[in-house]
């Protein structure tokens, strides 16, 4: 792999204490010493598409609304924003983590209306047929490293962050 390439989320930086580069990952907060490896070209498969991964460790961020399947949570016993609120205060949210004005599991932490928010958002790895398919189908779509733009489920909307 090029020297330049390194997996989506992730910079190379100078430590001033020790004058040595180090690796953060700009939505996450992580830093490594190691240059994180991008992980090999997956093996196309014979339909010429690259192959799925059998499974994707995820976060995510669940803003619900006055039309979720259990409009209540954690944070309020009754959800009555609109589906237009929750969806301007998820982008509100993205852009903070992608300005990194914030971290992603800063923000899942006090802002998700889903119980995964005492873990910073962290679902842990799930394979596919454990979500909600249009969940399941936006996180399997993502690079590890990436961020997805606002996902609808029946449980309200979310912004999703592959981890691995
Ligand atoms: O949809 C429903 O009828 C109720 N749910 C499902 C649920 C409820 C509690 C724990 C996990 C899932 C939710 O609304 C929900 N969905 C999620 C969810 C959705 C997609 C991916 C991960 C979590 N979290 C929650 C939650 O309250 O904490």
């Amino acid at each position: 792999m090029s020297e330049e390439e390194l997996p989506a989320g992730w910079e190379k930086r100078l430590s001033r204490s020790t004058g040595q580069h180090y690796y953060l990952n700009v939505y996450t907060k992580e830093s490594q010493w190691d240059r994180p490896e991008k992980p090999a070209n997956p093996p196309a498969t014979g339909n010429g598409k690259t192959d799925d991964p059998e499974e994707v460790h995820c976060s995510h961020i669940l803003v619900k609304h006055s039309g979720s399947r259990r409009p209540s949570s954690w944070r309020e016993q009754t959800i009555t924003r609109s589906k237009e609120e929750a969806l301007e205060l998820l982008k509100s949210y993205r852009e903070q983590i992608v300005s990194g004005e914030a971290t992603f599991g800063s923000l899942a932490a006090k802002y998700s209306d889903c119980s995964s928010a005492k873990r910073n958002g962290d679902l842990g790895p799930f394979k596919r047929g454990s979500m909600q398919k249009p969940f399941e189908e936006a996180a399997f779509a993502l690079k590890v490293g990436e961020l997805s733009q606002t996902v609808d489920t029946d449980s309200g909307v979310h912004i999703i962050y592959r981890a691995a």
